[in-house]
């Protein structure tokens, strides 16, 4: 009997062992879940930091070491040199329209052209590769030494561009609120005109937007007078920054079209997220640049900017009620969308870049404006072959952010006043160094049905 009582004392005292055995590790496990959560598991911010700089840095050459809060550090002495980062050379930009991208062309054209680099150059003195169809072998000139820089209009075409261009390309792209955008679109190619808008109306794109239907069957009919370089059935109004990056939207006739798939639409904007380096946002111009200006490991002295096709209409700054801004919203909703979604990315990557951002923003509108005011008396020259004396260069001091630099005149008339006539030099010289092939190419007939007409 007494040895029974003993044995169930035993056991039961195992038992209370076991429980406590358990419990412990149970605490232990819970411990470890705890110091998991709260150190091991992967911080979104960091991660986002890592990615920028995976983003900014494509052949892995680290442009920014990033501290431990996951911030680039403070660059001393320079913005480049201090850093073991190597000047890219290779890229594409996708050149939409009216989003401020011919400033963008002059600011390429003279990097490129002081670095005897080769650029994807429109055939004959064409400014456009195919624009608004997509890019074929057709539209741009042969080169033997193979191309660096492709930046004239063209339609984002993937694979047509990865065949020609270097492995270790940036591809880069700008884009504009959409109703700005509209509104420098009506200017410039005359819309209104073309659509029959009467004259006396106040703002013609809200009479336009007003008629949508009406006026934008008329814009686009057959061979309609005064309309240049666009062709029958083609929106110029309707997400015409979309159609630049290549989203398929119906054009030409016949073709896929997912306006109004919303889903397929966020898969392009997802493939764009990685297949794209930087889309700079033209109402965010500056710091557009310095993003720039570190994803390439440029200097300040390679992104001075003219300001070019800066115009002034009555309505560019008019009042437009809300239900227009919807009209607008509503047909051009894949636009919007995507202003919207690369708007959101741009603040991230700008809010990834540190405390020292915008000391390099500030840094860097200093000696822009000092170009400007420099360049501008050399475009108000009349005859550029006999520039004063006392405007033959103008000199950047070093600082923090850039060493010291000069600019000649001749670097002000590469970028501008009109960024093309440099466009024409690189055509120039094309013709020379790759006459006989451009020669053997044009000797081809040409049978495409898709040809852009400017
Ligand atoms: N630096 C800078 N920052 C912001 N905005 C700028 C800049 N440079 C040009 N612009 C504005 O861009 C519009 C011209 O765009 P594009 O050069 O792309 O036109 S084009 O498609 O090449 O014809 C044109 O817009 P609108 O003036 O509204 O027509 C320019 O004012």
């Amino acid at each position: 009997m007494w040895s029974i009582k003993k044995i169930r004392i035993k056991m039961v005292r195992r038992k209370s062992d076991l429980l406590l055995i358990f419990l412990f590790s149970f605490f232990l496990v819970y411990m470890m879940l705890l110091v998991y959560v709260t150190f091991l598991q992967p911080n979104p911010a960091y991660e986002q930091a890592h990615m920028s700089a995976y983003m900014l840095d494509l052949d892995g050459e680290s442009l920014y070491e990033l501290d431990s809060s996951g911030h680039p550090h403070r660059q001393k002495n320079g913005a480049r040199h201090a850093h073991k980062c190597k000047e890219k050379q290779n890229f594409v930009f996708i050149k939409g329209m009216k989003c401020a991208t011919t400033t963008l062309l002059g600011v390429f054209y003279r990097f490129g052209y002081t670095r005897n680099l080769s650029f994807v150059t429109p055939v004959h003195w064409k400014m456009h590769l195919n624009w608004p169809y997509p890019m074929t072998p057709r539209d741009y000139r042969p080169s033997r030494r193979g191309y660096n820089i492709l930046t004239d209009h063209a339609i984002y075409s993937e694979r047509e561009m990865a065949a020609i261009m270097p492995k270790n390309s940036v591809y880069i792209s700008i884009v504009r609120h959409p109703f700005e955008q509209l509104k420098s679109i009506f200017q410039y190619f005359k819309v209104h005109k073309v659509a029959g808008v009467p004259s006396k109306v106040e703002n013609p794109v809200v009479e336009y937007l007003s008629n949508l239907q009406h006026y934008e069957s008329f814009y686009q009919r057959h061979n309609a007078p005064n309309r240049w370089c666009v062709p029958d059935g083609f929106s110029i109004t309707k997400n015409l920054m979309s159609h630049c990056l290549g989203i398929p939207l119906g054009f030409p006739a016949g073709t896929k079209n997912i306006t109004s798939d919303n889903d397929e639409i966020q898969r392009y904007l997802v493939h764009f997220d990685r297949k794209f380096n930087l889309i700079l946002i033209a109402e965010h111009f500056f710091e557009s640049l310095i993003l720039l200006r570190r994803l390439m490991c440029w200097e300040f002295s390679d992104i001075v900017f003219n300001s070019a096709n800066v115009a002034q209409y009555k309505f560019k700054t008019m009042e437009v009620p809300d239900s227009i801004m919807d009209i607008h919203r509503n047909w051009s909703s894949v636009d919007y969308k995507l202003f919207e979604h690369f708007n959101a990315s741009l603040w991230r990557l700008i809010h990834q870049q540190g405390p020292d951002f915008y000391d390099e923003v500030e840094a860097f509108k200093i000696v822009q404006s000092q170009i400007s005011s420099y360049c501008s008396k050399i475009y108000d020259v009349k005859d550029k072959n006999s520039i004063p004396a006392y405007l033959n260069k103008t000199v950047v001091p070093s600082s923090e952010w850039t060493r010291q630099f000069s600019m000649l005149p001749k670097d002000c008339l590469l970028m501008g006043p009109n960024p093309y006539a440099t466009l024409q030099i690189i055509q120039g010289e094309s013709d020379v160094r790759d006459g006989d092939l451009i020669r053997q190419q044009d000797s081809v007939p040409d049978n495409r049905t898709m040809k852009g007409s400017c």
